[in-house]
């Protein structure tokens, strides 16, 4: 039987990864991961209470290994943190085990979408567009090189972005 293929969604933020990627799931027939709840489902513990205990680091090195083993499936569609790309192995393991399509999107769309959740540890401050930016600064330069699709998340719901994929995949 030929492979099935894999989707992973990587971008900022609130770029609505998450939400996007259970409905391409849905659409795709194919089963859905998101590396934050794999990493909360295994310890037991929420990413905050992570940060807490292990610092970045250790949330780091968790994420890593998750993206590495849910990466050995396929027919998969995967939705990893919006920092997973600044590990180069990260970014190496999923150009060579999937399709990787970045959701853009603006920063106010990003602090619209995640002001009233307090579940990212790194926009719990008085600032969080500054951090926002800051790690786009950084950030978005690898999420272009890692990318073989780029989709702008801004002006439609969740549901038809997911449907803008497939097509723009050709799935
Ligand atoms: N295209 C969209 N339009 C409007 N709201 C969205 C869209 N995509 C996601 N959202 C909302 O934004 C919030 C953050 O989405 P989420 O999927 O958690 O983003 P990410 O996983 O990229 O951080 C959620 O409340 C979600 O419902
Ligand atoms: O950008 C980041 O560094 C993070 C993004 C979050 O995931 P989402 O991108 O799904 O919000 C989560 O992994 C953690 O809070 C750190
Ligand atoms: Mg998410």
């Amino acid at each position: 039987m030929a492979e099935k293929r894999n989707i992973f969604l990587v971008g900022p933020m609130g770029a609505g990864k998450s939400t996007i990627g259970r409905h391409l799931a849905d659409e795709l027939h194919l089963e859905f991961y998101d590396s934050d709840q794999e990493i909360e489902r295994r310890t037991g513990a929420d990413i905050s209470w992570i940060f807490d205990l292990e610092g970045e680091d250790g949330f780091r090195k968790r994420e890593e290994d998750v993206i590495h083993e849910l990466t050995d499936k396929q027919g998969i569609v995967l939705a990893t943190g919006g920092g997973s790309v600044i590990n180069k192995a990260v970014r190496n393991r999923l150009s060579a085990r999937g399709i990787v399509v970045y959701l853009q999107t603006t920063i106010d769309k990003q602090v619209a979408r995640t002001q009233r959740d307090k579940r990212r540890p790194l926009l719990q401050n008085d600032d969080p567009e500054a951090v926002l930016r800051e790690l786009a600064d950084t950030r978005n330069p690898l999420y272009e090189e890692v990318a073989d699709y780029v989709i702008d998340t801004d002006e439609q719901s969740a549901r038809a972005v997911a449907n803008q994929i497939i097509s723009k995949i050709g799935l």
